[in-house]
């Protein structure tokens, strides 16, 4: 059976991504006393990286237990992706990479099927 079509993908914005990375930004040279975003950039990118490791093991963890889970371990999975994508957010941040080409790679890919990308593939 087909698949339906993807829709087109609508004018690439997320406010909460936008605003966040502009925080984010304005953090990087803030005091790390007062600012954990600072303080993270303050400690380098193997720390940032730990982080970011650190965060994905809790969301796949939480994730197994909301499968059969209650509404509550169901809830944690959100906070820990928040959690995760918090720390991908302050990574590209660190590297000076856009999170809107993140959001562009997406989108790009909207209509391309997953089997049929990876069966283009050059060996
Ligand atoms: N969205 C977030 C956000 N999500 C999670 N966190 C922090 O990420 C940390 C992760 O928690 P953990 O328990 O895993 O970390 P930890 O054990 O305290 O740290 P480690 O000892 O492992 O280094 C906590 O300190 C959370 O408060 C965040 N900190 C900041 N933000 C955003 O960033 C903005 C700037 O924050 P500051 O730089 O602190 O002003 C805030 O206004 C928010 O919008």
């Amino acid at each position: 059976m087909n698949t339906p079509p993807t829709p087109n993908p609508t004018p690439e914005s997320a406010p909460v991504l936008d605003t966040l990375a502009e925080v984010l930004k304005e953090r990087r040279h803030a005091s790390p006393d007062n600012s954990y975003v600072a303080s993270l950039h303050h400690k380098g990118l193997n720390k940032i990286l730990e982080k970011v490791g650190e965060e994905a093991t809790e969301t796949l963890l939480a994730a197994k237990d909301a499968e059969h889970g209650s509404a509550a371990q169901r809830q944690a999975v959100i906070a820990e992706t928040a959690d995760l994508w918090f720390h991908s957010l302050v990574m590209l941040s660190h590297l000076e990479l856009d999170h809107q080409d993140v959001l562009n790679e997406l989108a790009r890919r909207f209509g391309i099927s997953g089997h049929d990308e990876k069966a283009a593939r050059t060996p």
